[in-house]
């Protein structure tokens, strides 16, 4: 590993590896005095807090992963991108950029800086350290839909790339950028390097050409198998491992799990013959152009080949189940401009395993007649989910157990139960009976969230707008997403009257564990009919205002995992009936 020392002002050293794009790598990073001087400036200036996107762009703007970039697009750049995926504007002949890099800004942000005399940010991470100062010359309103069709060749929210050009803010800032320190982090320092560094490596072992792998997957045998091809077809190259530990796909398995797998995979390759590396890259999942830009990146790594294979930075299905591209497009784009972008692009067909030969193959090359095999993602995560047995001849022991940790059945997982429903539907009969239950069962600690209990505690300030509620159930569901994660139930009963804010909960909650959303639908006229607070007999009576169902509103949940009316149930019929959901999707045995 390099040391960061070695990150000099690149425009006086001989670089080593291949040229950058644009011809010169870029380091925004000051230094000595000039990065006392801005540290000093920031103090007195406007700060704007990044986000984790604009993070992982900053960091390869800054470091040169993005060069020719010095700053965030402007309005004349940003509209080549677009139109014609240059800087220039040449579409045959301009110098290929095919993603937008831009600053957003609220116009509440935009104003104040505006109002100042330098018209400088101060730009820093969450912890409020200072990564860059920028000094807004320019800025413009983008227009989102026409850069999502362009770039993402969709304005379906549904693309993880579109939703996330539809959320940022309304306005576009450029203008000089000057960084102070790269994002910092706490994990994997050894294997994260900067295109620097990573050229100081390549030179002190010689290596001349190196063939850069890109993933955001955990690597299995056909990965392996693939990248040792594309070397053995290009004799004398090394193979560098590049994998995405800034943003990936929503959903995909984190970089931790995957960082652990490829920390195996690495030893499996003929000693000295592959390295693996970090990049803090925020995917945008755009097929085409995302592959375009994945080769231009590597270039400025100091790489000479390119490995494209089937669905690059492919974001799957929309919701019809229609692909948002096709399998080959994104290499077939990186192929037509292989001249333009002078870096060697190797395609690859999907490598499949014939096990009459234990071997892979391209699936184009496989020998007449011979059968082939292979494990999809969705199969595979259902194994691990399930704990079937995943076969030798697709991954490794050692990748196996790291996946069966990270990804533990059902039954190890936390989950929460939602219940949802007019005041006096139910709830929070069912919640307390559905405790003690699941304190029989005494796998896990469980967290009862009682709507009542959260407004006494939690929520206390809060009332009963809209704003309110919604704030109300965002905090239910932050601390249910908590003891989820941390293995344990949370059972919540509030009346969460908003669709929205139950799908935030739903969301926040998804990716650590179970969430059952139980509708307690009792109709309203038999709620009204118990009234055992009288708050229904204070609301006709004109005391209460604003009351669910009656003269506010309830969004009813669409699809409910499940959906109980206590007019006819029983509470042991209704503990019954959850009890038995939550077997049949294996959260207790
Ligand atoms: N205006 C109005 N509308 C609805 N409910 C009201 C209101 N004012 C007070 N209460 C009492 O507050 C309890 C609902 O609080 P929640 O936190 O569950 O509501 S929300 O989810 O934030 O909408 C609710 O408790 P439950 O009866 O257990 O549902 C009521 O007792
Ligand atoms: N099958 C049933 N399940 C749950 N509660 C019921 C049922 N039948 C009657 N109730 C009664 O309905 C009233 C309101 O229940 P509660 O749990 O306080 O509702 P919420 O928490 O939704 O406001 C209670 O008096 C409860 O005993």
């Amino acid at each position: 590993m390099v040391s960061p020392d070695s990150l000099t002002n690149t425009k006086n050293s001989k670089l080593y590896g291949s040229i950058p794009h644009g011809g010169e790598l870029i380091n925004l990073v000051l230094e000595g005095e000039e990065l006392n001087e801005l540290k000093q400036r920031s103090i007195s200036l406007p700060s704007l807090l990044l986000t984790k996107k604009q993070l992982c762009d900053i960091e390869l703007l800054m470091n040169g992963g993005f060069s020719p970039l010095t700053t965030f697009m402007d309005e004349i750049i940003y509209n080549n991108v677009v139109e014609t995926m240059t800087i220039d504007g040449d579409k045959d002949d301009g110098l290929l950029f095919p993603m937008p890099i831009v600053l957003d800004l609220t116009k509440e942000i935009l104003d104040t800086v505006l109002s100042t005399d330098s018209k400088q940010l101060a730009l820093r991470d969450e912890e409020g350290n200072l990564i860059a100062v920028i000094t807004i010359s320019s800025y413009y309103t983008p227009n989102k839909e026409n850069e999502a069709r362009k770039t993402m060749g969709s304005i379906d929210p549904y693309h993880p790339g579109v939703s996330t050009i539809f959320n940022t803010k309304e306005y576009y800032v450029s203008g000089k950028l000057e960084g102070a320190q790269l994002p910092v982090h706490y994990d994997y320092n050894g294997l994260r390097r900067t295109p620097l560094q990573v050229r100081e490596l390549f030179r002190s072992n010689g290596w001349e050409n190196v063939i850069a792998f890109q993933t955001r997957n955990p690597m299995h045998r056909a990965h392996r198998e693939l990248t040792v091809r594309a070397a053995e077809l290009n004799p004398g190259c090394h193979i560098l491992i590049q994998p995405v530990v800034g943003m990936t796909k929503p959903g995909d398995i984190d970089y931790h799990t995957r960082v652990k797998c490829y920390k195996e995979i690495i030893d499996s390759y003929p000693e000295g013959l592959a390295t693996l590396s970090l990049l803090p890259l925020a995917m945008r999942m755009g097929g085409p152009r995302e592959a375009v830009w994945h080769a231009i990146i590597r270039k400025n790594f100091g790489c000479n080949h390119f490995i494209v294979g089937r669905d690059h930075a492919g974001p799957g299905e929309d919701k019809q189940g229609n692909l948002f591209y096709q399998p080959y497009e994104a290499q077939e784009l990186a192929l037509e401009l292989a001249n333009r972008l002078s870096i060697k692009i190797l395609p690859f067909q999907m490598m499949v395993y014939v096990p009459a030969h234990d071997k892979y193959y391209p699936i184009d090359e496989v020998p007449e007649g011979l059968e082939t095999a292979n494990i999809s993602g969705t199969k595979l995560r259902h194994l691990l989910r399930t704990g079937g047995e995943i076969p030798n001849w697709f991954t490794y022991e050692k990748v196996v157990k790291i996946l069966r940790d990270s990804c533990p059945p059902r039954s190890k997982q936390g989950f929460t139960v939602f219940f949802t429903g007019f005041s006096g539907s139910g709830k929070s009969t069912i919640a307390n009976a559905l405790n003690e239950a699941l304190l029989e069962d005494g796998s896990r600690s469980i967290t009862l969230l009682d709507g009542d209990v959260v407004r006494t505690f939690l929520s206390s300030e809060l009332g009963f707008s809209k704003e309110h509620r919604d704030l109300n159930i965002k905090r239910i569901g932050f601390v249910a997403s908590e003891i989820s994660k941390a293995g344990g139930i949370a059972v919540c009963a509030p009346i969460a009257p908003y669709a929205g804010a139950r799908k935030f909960a739903r969301d926040l909650i998804t990716p650590n564990g179970g969430f059952i959303e139980i509708h307690v639908s009792t109709p309203i006229e038999t709620c009204e009919k118990r009234d055992r607070k009288g708050l229904y007999a204070k609301v006709r009576s004109g005391q209460l205002k604003g009351f669910t169902g009656i003269d506010d509103p309830y969004e009813a949940p669409e699809n409910p995992e499940l959906n109980i009316d206590t007019t006819h149930t029983s509470v042991k019929d209704a503990i019954a009936l959850i009890l038995n959901h939550l077997r049949t999707e294996g959260y207790i045995n």
